[in-house]
């Protein structure tokens, strides 16, 4: 068995396009149109996971477009999309001139959580690796609700 994709419905698709790829950074890796059932999914992946081959199978995110709006109540059983990332103050920076909630700032240069323009929570974890680039935050008290 293997992981394949999360799906999530979004109200607003060039929103979540705006906050999934041009801020958060996935790439879209392709998308279906459906008449007859009158949707849309487009399939997005990190930088990292698009570049494995083909048969590796990476995971995705899937965003599903109902083109009639409806109303997506409950789901509080759902908790996050969790990512990897190279620079979390980076990020969180480009994200928060982009006009995104932080819902708990990368203080400890660690762990962020923001949310798409839907409300669904997105966790930002910190390459063990890399050292994050500058601390904007430190002294920030926690933006948003939680
Ligand atoms: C392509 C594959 O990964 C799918 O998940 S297609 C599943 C299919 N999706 C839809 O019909 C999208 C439109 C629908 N109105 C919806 O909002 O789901 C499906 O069976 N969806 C039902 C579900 O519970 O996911
Ligand atoms: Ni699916």
């Amino acid at each position: 068995m293997q992981f394949l994709h999360t799906m999530v419905r979004v109200s607003d698709l060039d929103a979540s396009l705006r906050f999934y790829c041009d801020l958060l950074g996935l790439k879209e890796v392709r998308r279906k149109e459906n008449e007859k059932g009158r949707f849309t999914l487009v399939f997005l992946a990190a930088p990292e996971d698009e570049s494995r081959s083909a048969e590796l199978k990476a995971p995705e995110l899937e965003l599903t477009w109902n083109w009639d709006p409806e109303a997506y109540t409950g789901g509080r059983s759902f908790g996050h999309l969790a990512y990897r990332v190279d620079d979390i103050y980076a990020l969180c920076e480009r994200l928060r001139q982009g006009g995104v909630t932080i819902n708990r700032p990368p203080r400890d240069g660690h762990m962020a959580f923001v949310r798409s323009p839907d409300g669904i929570s997105v966790e930002l974890l910190q390459k063990g690796d890399a050292l994050p680039s500058r601390e904007p935050w430190a002294s920030m008290e926690n933006i948003g609700t939680w």
